[in-house]
């Protein structure tokens, strides 16, 4: 089928072709019920059961696309639109809008450099080497830097910028963690997660440019309102189940306040009267992070029949 010519009538949807959030996103998009088949090598896929292709992009990428109104909505990582928007002519402001964090991707763009160096503070970079996947945002930071100003100065101008030896930015697609051992940097500004990829390069990191998670975005110049708002309710409801687990269980009335300040729920827990007058039964929302910590309580409060259970999905404006 020729795949270009269906996309006219379609909403487009861009989620990334490989790396670091590609997997969370197909699990994000078969939970949502979003159908598909991707023919081996093809970077569309028409969705079966909703009038929305699929175009499968580097991460890097996807904020242009949205941000230039070709794709309606995208999943990418904060990092990636905010150099995305650091890219854009002065006083430009960016069609990219982030609708909501998907809770994964979790890592920080920081300014890196050898452990057993000299360098100990970013100041000492001024002027120096260097190398990132990110040179909007290094830019952006350095010339922050250079001319002594705070962001907030920065962006309103504030204070006149003192002339000062220009630090040197280049760019390099991977592997930024070699440069520094290779002698091409005396620093890098890189992604960190764990810290085993910086450790090992025998790198150190002495700032942070950007905190970052996975986010959905949507192009402010999109034509396909309708379906952007339905993807992102399925979205949302997928991540709102994975994030709680219900629980339910049995109290008296006497220890009824106890339990529910102990269990407030999302709005308010659910309160069922029992065949037994005294007695109630409860049901709440419970974020899965607290769950054993909750449920301790609960039984110290003399709650009984406790039982938690996983929600596939979820519905809910809140
Ligand atoms: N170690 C990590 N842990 C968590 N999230 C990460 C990590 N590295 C990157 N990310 C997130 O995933 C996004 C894509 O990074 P990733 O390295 O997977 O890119 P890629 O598209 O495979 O490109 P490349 O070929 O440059 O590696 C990043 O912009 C960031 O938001
Ligand atoms: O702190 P960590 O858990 O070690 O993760 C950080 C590494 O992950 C990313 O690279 P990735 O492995 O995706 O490959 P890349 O270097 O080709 O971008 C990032 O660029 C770091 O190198």
């Amino acid at each position: 089928m020729d795949l270009v010519n269906h996309l006219s009538d379609r909403m487009l949807f861009a989620v990334p072709k490989k790396g670091r959030l590609q997997q969370a996103c197909l699990d994000l998009l078969s939970g949502s019920d979003i159908q598909f088949k991707r023919e081996n090598r093809l970077d569309i896929a028409l969705v079966k059961n909703l009038p929305i292709a699929l175009i499968f992009l580097p991460a890097a990428d996807i904020p242009t696309f949205v941000g230039e109104g070709k794709v309606d909505l995208g999943i990418t990582g904060i990092d990636q639109v905010a150099e995305h928007d650091a890219q854009l002519p002065y006083l430009e402001s960016s069609n990219v809008e982030q609708i909501m964090d998907l809770g994964f991707g979790n890592c920080k763009l920081q300014v890196q450099v050898p452990e057993k160096g000299q360098i100990k503070d970013v100041k000492e970079l001024i002027g120096k080497n260097i190398v990132t996947s990110f040179t909007a945002l290094t830019e952006d930071y350095f010339a922050r830097l250079e001319s002594g100003r705070s962001r907030k100065e920065s962006i309103n101008g504030t204070t006149s910028p003192i002339p000062q030896l220009k630090t040197k930015i280049k760019f390099v697609g991977g592997s930024v963690e070699a440069a520094c051992a290779l002698g091409v940097a005396d620093g890098i500004v890189d992604l960190v997660e764990s810290g085993e990829t910086m450790r090992a390069a025998g790198l150190c990191a002495i700032d942070t440019v950007v905190e970052s998670t996975a986010v959905l975005i949507k192009s402010k110049k999109t034509t396909n309102q309708k379906l952007v708002d339905l993807v992102t309710a399925r979205i949302r409801g997928v991540i709102q189940a994975q994030r709680y687990v219900l629980c339910t269980y049995n109290v008296s009335r006497s220890n009824l306040s106890e339990a529910t300040r102990i269990t407030p729920g999302k709005r308010a827990p659910t309160i069922m009267s029992l065949e037994e007058s005294d007695w109630v039964a409860v049901s709440v929302m419970v974020e899965k992070k607290n769950l054993a910590t909750v449920m301790d309580e609960l039984s110290e409060h003399h709650a009984t029949d406790i039982l938690a259970t996983e929600i596939v999905n979820s519905r809910s404006t809140g």
